[in-house]
């Protein structure tokens, strides 16, 4: 199954946007950010979308191998190559021919390597090791990295025309701190998941107070320490320790202060979830107005509650189809089955902006 690129943030619509752009140019592309945001995630999605999709996505982690073994995993070897070579091995290139080559973590290959790199990716040709004939590889090469390449190459740890040929497209995928409104809709995805993956647990989604907390987190870990923290709160069920134990992982000044607030405070008040409805996906919604809520309180209306689901349901569907038609306001109200002129009165009601105006 291929990861959702979960998020309504301005960024994340517009890399959805760049996604389908540039799936179909072929031309080298690299993704940059943290480590945890999803550069993994959008490589798969530019295969997904790209007319490559029912060829292979070839990953390799450039840090993860010392320098022969790497050369060997990319460009192959014959038998006889080396003590061991015992049968011949295609490399990734070879293997993702006519499919994509994902590099991930470029910023870390050896100097030496990435010559070869370059090399092949001006010519598609290369000698696999101890080869006499090279072969080619149609390969598109998609890289990834959390380093900053340019202070790389004025450290010369990275090579510039290598850099100049991966650059072609650069995606930058945000750090999670820097894009919260995604972590509500982060947290019910991956509450849904693992809730069904560990059932029978009563699990509490986050109340008011902690879904605030999670909200103004730092995350160095990006998506990836989020994701693992709501795993744990899926096994353990207890907030208070969950959080404990996440702000007790890092120490910025900042988590500090929320650390001691939330220690002298009394003990995390979320709503409990009944068994019956607990394999039901939360809504960011639902979690908002069951929060703290008690039935038995006459301030809970359902005619506003209708109203508020209903304007936010139709927000995120009209946001969606616009999304993926480009912005084609005939060809999204067709989809939607409504009225060009209900479109444009939806989208001026529920404030909806296109990514050329955000
Ligand atoms: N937008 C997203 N929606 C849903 N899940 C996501 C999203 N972004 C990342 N994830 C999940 O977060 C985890 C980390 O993502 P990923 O491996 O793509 O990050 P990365 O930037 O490639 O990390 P690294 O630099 O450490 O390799 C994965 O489990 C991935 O499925």
């Amino acid at each position: 199954m291929i990861e959702p690129l979960v998020g309504v943030s301005k960024q994340i619509v517009q890399i959805r946007h760049y996604i389908k752009c540039v799936a179909d140019t072929g031309l080298n592309i690299l993704i940059t950010g943290e480590t945890g945001v999803g550069k993994e995630v959008v490589a798969r999605k530019l295969h997904q979308f790209s007319p490559r999709r029912s060829n292979p996505f070839v990953q390799v982690n450039c840090a993860a191998l010392p320098e022969n073994l790497l050369e060997s995993e990319l460009f192959g070897y014959i038998k006889g190559a080396f003590t061991g070579a015992q049968v011949n091995r295609r490399g990734k290139f070879q293997i993702a021919h006519k499919g994509v080559l994902f590099l991930d973590e470029i910023g870390d290959m050896p100097l030496s390597l990435q010559s070869k790199i370059l090399h092949v990716l001006q010519g598609g040709r290369f000698f696999p090791l101890g080869a006499e004939k090279d072969v080619t590889s149609n390969a598109w090469v998609i890289a990834a990295t959390n380093f900053d390449l340019e202070v790389q190459i004025a450290l010369k740890k990275f090579r510039e025309d290598l850099f100049y040929r991966l650059n072609i497209i650069k995606i930058h995928v945000p750090a999670l701190r820097h894009r919260a409104e995604d972590i509500p809709l982060l947290i019910t995805h991956f509450m849904n998941r693992y809730i069904k993956r560990f059932p029978n647990r009563n699990v509490l989604p986050p109340n008011a107070e902690v879904m605030s907390f999670l909200c103004d987190f730092h995350w160095p870990g990006n998506i990836r320490q989020l994701q693992n923290t709501i795993k744990k709160q899926c096994v353990i069920n207890d907030w208070s320790q969950v959080i404990t134990e996440l702000i007790d992982s890092k120490i910025p000044e900042k988590a500090l202060l929320d650390k001691n607030t939330l220690k002298n405070s009394k003990k995390i008040n979320a709503p409990v979830i009944s068994d019956s409805i607990q394999s039901i996906p939360f809504s960011p919604i639902l979690l908002e107005i069951l929060d703290g809520a008690d039935i038995n309180n006459e301030k809970i209306s359902l005619k506003q509650i209708r109203k508020k689901v209903v304007q936010q349901v139709e927000k995120e569907i009209i946001a969606y189809v616009l999304d993926q038609t480009g912005w084609n306001r005939v060809k999204a109200s067709k989809i939607l089955k409504i009225s060009y002129k209900t479109l444009l009165t939806k989208i001026n009601e529920l404030n909806l902006v296109p990514p050329s105006k955000q």
